[in-house]
């Protein structure tokens, strides 16, 4: 859903990137400090601190947005790089929910079940897609969705960091079935 306003926010991006793209910074690199910054923000939901995990989060959030918009601006989009960049995206949200749960601030049961309902969101596009369903991104709970419901309630302090978990987990499981049913509609025989 949040993607529709990938446009509106282009602009302030390509900014962002402008000076990188000067200093010959690549693509693949800025994907890489993307997943480095996830993972402190990770590690932070693991020492108990969710407030400063949301905002660290947040910013390796906003670089995972920087990485494409450098590769598009200087004509370096790379095959490798779609796929590093939807890699780290599953290592850092792994990490998130790993974090929360060695760090108590949610039943680690029900993260395993959100961690689940995650992965598997982001599996059903990827192997809708290359069974040439067209892209996949349907569903109330795509990845940004997610994220911003739990830096949302991280930010709200410690005890709310659980509920943030379980929304996320329902709304994913929903998008679960959602592109279940997408897929069946694009690829029946
Ligand atoms: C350095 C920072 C401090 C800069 C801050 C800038 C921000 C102020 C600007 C706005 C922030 C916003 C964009 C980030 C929030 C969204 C985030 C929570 C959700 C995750 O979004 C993911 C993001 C990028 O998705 P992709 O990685 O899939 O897309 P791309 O990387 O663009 O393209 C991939 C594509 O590129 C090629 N490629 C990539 C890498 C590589 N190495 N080589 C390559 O070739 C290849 O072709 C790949 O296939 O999505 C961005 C759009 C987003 C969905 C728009 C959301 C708008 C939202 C309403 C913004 C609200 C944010 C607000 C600040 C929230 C605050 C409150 C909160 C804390 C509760
Ligand atoms: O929204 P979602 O399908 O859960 O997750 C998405 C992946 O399916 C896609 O491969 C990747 O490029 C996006 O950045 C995002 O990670
Ligand atoms: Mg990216
Ligand atoms: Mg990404």
């Amino acid at each position: 859903m949040l993607n529709r306003y990938r446009e509106n926010v282009k602009g302030y991006l390509e900014a962002i990137v402008k000076p990188l793209a000067k200093a010959g910074v690549t693509p693949n690199t800025i994907t890489f400090i993307g997943l480095l910054i996830s993972l402190l923000g990770a590690y932070l939901f693991y020492l108990q601190r969710p407030r400063l995990a949301a905002v660290i989060l947040l910013i390796g959030s906003a670089i995972d947005a920087l990485d494409g918009t450098l590769a598009r601006m200087t004509g370096k989009t790379s095959r490798f790089g779609a796929f590093l960049d939807s890699t780290f995206d599953r290592i850092s949200d792994g990490a998130v929910l790993f974090g929360i749960a060695l760090g108590n601030l949610a039943d680690w049961r029900l993260t395993f079940l959100t961690f689940m309902g995650a992965y598997l969101v982001s599996y059903e596009r990827c192997r809708a897609e290359l069974a040439g369903s067209g892209t996949l991104a349907v569903g109330i709970a795509e990845r940004a969705e997610r994220l911003l419901i739990l830096m949302a309630f991280s930010l709200a302090g410690a005890e709310y960091v659980k509920w943030g978990v379980y929304i996320v987990g329902v709304l994913a499981w929903i998008t679960v079935f959602q592109r279940m049913w997408a897929a069946y509609q694009r690829l029946k025989e």
